[in-house]
């Protein structure tokens, strides 16, 4: 049975310089045109975009061109039969003898499988080359998966080496060896490990230490034909947009890249008119959702609560939290993420909430994660919330893409995200493969900005409610504030001295200070800086000024802030609140002593 694909194939006016590639029998021209048996090179369309048909093949195990060792590995050793929608319309793409190699650009929801989409090809691909070399170098990168974080160049890392070990059991020698650089790391062992005697064919990597690896020595790379892009738009965006074209033209300087794959969930137009550059003139764009439809999954309702100020955000969290974890006791599980604005909100909070949580709440285990921290602990955090039945993981953005936990019950967000597609991706981290969860979000009033983006992008709310602070609950968080930040400052104290003796005597450095002291002023600059970020200049310096105010007024107290104590700050905090902020030195006198 043909049924239409929703696979918008870019076919411009050919240019000379595309190679001669025929599609296969299986894709025609809508209304039956004989553009299947064509080769591209040799004809001229004047139309920007053809829809593709395709037959349909549910299963891994009809895929016709699917290798028979990765077919038995997926099914038998994964135990996924039927592929999700997107993998439908890309697997048998990049597979087909005919369209195999073609540049791609996919859009598809959370959770929907883009990573083994990309994974099965490359590692056949990968694997066919293996058998096909007749060198006897030692394995270099032929493909190089780019990803925004640590956390997610790892998973995609062990997924692909799921697939390549189905390959071992029966070909060793030719299976694809696959490892991963990431920042954080240890660049020495990293480099014998990826780059020593075993080598490896496919890459995992974070921009910055792809870049290092590149400028150090661009012949690791020669080999080098494909490179995706995971969280393309991510990528692609301001944060990433140098060392990307940085990794780009140095692959070029020494490589010829063949293939540039693309995915995300959320893709931005003018992020898709940088895409283009890269992809050429023709390649196979996939979008598997409507355009008027919804860009968060149909799986996971949301619920918005309004809240007055912008620092009350933590009392209807905790208020959220004791509410959906009563499900505990029914025996439901209960595992959630929160989102925080900044890394040092989490640092905070994460104390104050254990707090809470060990006197109040059922058996819930907390942890945290953040840029703040060492990879080890981000890893050791991540793996301890994967492990847990009913856990609460408080974040930043480190995880807010790609990062794959089964069975996450709950999102929770704290303020606005950094951008619609921030938001979107930070929702994706429940109801993924099929499964159901829920999502909120914390909105106060001087964030009905970010509200009214949502709902530009069709975002829609099942619920809509505003939160009536409860003054017991309010004072109760206040004190365990208070005694946490007092207890982490003593911490803080008795060990940094310590710490800094022990590290000198090792290192001559200064030692790397993961637990930040509990200084409340900190934390708000954060917090301000953050909100300076995501309005991009909109507010001007009475804004900010009146922003900083309400941060310290409402959030204050409930960061440990001694009540009616006005905030100290010190010379170098005033200098980045002018600098930030713009702020007189006026402004700031009126809510802070300067140390
Ligand atoms: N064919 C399949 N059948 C069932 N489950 C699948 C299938 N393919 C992938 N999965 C599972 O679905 C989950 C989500 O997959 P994946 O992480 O690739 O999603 P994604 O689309 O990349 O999400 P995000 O946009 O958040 O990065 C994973 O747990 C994965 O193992």
């Amino acid at each position: 049975m043909a049924y239409m694909y929703q696979i918008k194939c870019i076919v411009p006016k050919v240019s000379s310089r595309i190679q001669t590639r025929q599609l296969s029998a299986a894709f025609s021209l809508r209304g039956g045109s004989a553009l299947s048996h064509t080769p591209l090179a040799t004809r001229s369309y004047s139309a920007d975009t053809v829809l593709l048909e395709q037959e349909e093949v549910n299963s891994f195990s009809d895929l016709r061109d699917l290798n028979s060792l990765i077919a038995s590995g997926v099914v038998s050793g994964m135990g996924y039969t039927n592929m999700t929608e997107v993998q439908k319309k890309v697997i048998p793409f990049l597979l087909s003898p005919e369209t195999r190699g073609s540049n791609s650009l996919v859009q598809a929801k959370t959770g929907t499988g883009k990573t083994l989409a990309f994974m099965i090809p490359i590692v056949q691909e990968v694997y066919e080359s293996i058998l096909r070399s007749k060198h006897n170098h030692r394995p270099s990168p032929i493909a190089v998966i780019i990803a925004p974080t640590r956390e997610l160049a790892y998973q995609i890392r062990d997924e692909s080496v799921a697939i390549s070990s189905y390959i071992r059991e029966s070909s060793p020698e030719h299976a694809p060896i696959v490892r991963a650089v990431v920042g954080g790391v240890n660049k020495r062992t990293e480099f014998s490990n990826v780059f020593g005697k075993s080598g490896c064919h496919i890459l995992v990597a974070t921009p910055g230490r792809l870049l290092d690896y590149l400028r150090s020595d661009p012949s690791l790379f020669k080999y080098t034909r494909i490179k995706v892009y995971d969280e393309a738009d991510r990528l692609l965006d301001q944060g990433f947009a140098r060392d990307i074209a940085s990794i780009d033209k140095a692959l070029k300087a020494v490589t010829n890249v063949e293939q540039v794959l693309m995915f995300s969930a959320t893709v931005r137009p003018d992020v898709a008119a940088i895409a283009q550059r890269e992809l050429g003139k023709e390649y196979l764009f996939v979008k598997t959702s409507k355009d008027d439809e919804s860009p968060t999954h149909l799986k996971i309702p949301q619920t918005i609560i309004s809240v007055d100020k912008i620092g009350d955000h933590i009392e209807p969290l905790i208020s959220l939290l004791k509410y959906h974890s009563q499900r505990i006791e029914d025996g439901e599980p209960f595992k959630a993420i929160v989102f925080m604005r900044t890394g040092k909100e989490v640092a905070h909070y994460y104390n104050v909430l254990s707090d809470v949580i060990k006197e109040s709440f059922f058996k819930i285990q907390v942890s945290q994660i953040s840029a703040r921290m060492t990879q080890n602990k981000r890893l050791k955090a991540l793996e301890e919330f994967k492990k847990s039945k009913n856990g609460l993981l408080i974040a930043s953005d480190v995880v807010a893409r790609g990062v794959d936990v089964k069975d996450v019950t709950d999102v929770f967000q704290v303020g606005a995200a950094m951008n619609v597609e921030q938001y979107i991706h930070r929702v994706g981290r429940t109801g993924r493969a099929g499964k159901s969860g829920s999502a909120t979000v914390i909105l106060s009033s001087r964030e009905d900005y970010f509200l009214r983006q949502l709902r530009q992008e069709n975002i829609s709310f099942v619920q809509e409610l505003e939160y009536v602070s409860d003054p017991v609950l309010y004072d109760k968080i206040r004190g365990i504030a208070q005694a946490t930040m007092e207890r982490s400052n003593r911490n803080y104290i008795k060990n940094v001295d310590a710490m800094m003796e022990r590290s000198k005597k090792r290192s001559g450095k200064p030692p790397v200070i993961e637990q930040p002291n509990m200084d409340v002023s900190s934390t708000l600059l954060a917090m301000l800086g953050y909100y300076i970020g995501t309005l991009k200049s909109k507010g001007g310096p009475a804004y900010y000024a009146d922003l900083f105010r309400e941060l310290f007024e409402s959030a204050g107290p409930l960061l440990g802030h001694p009540t009616g104590a006005p905030l100290t700050l010190s010379a170098r905090q005033i200098s980045i609140l002018r600098k930030i902020a713009k702020l007189s030195a006026h402004d700031i006198k009126s809510f802070a002593i300067v140390k």
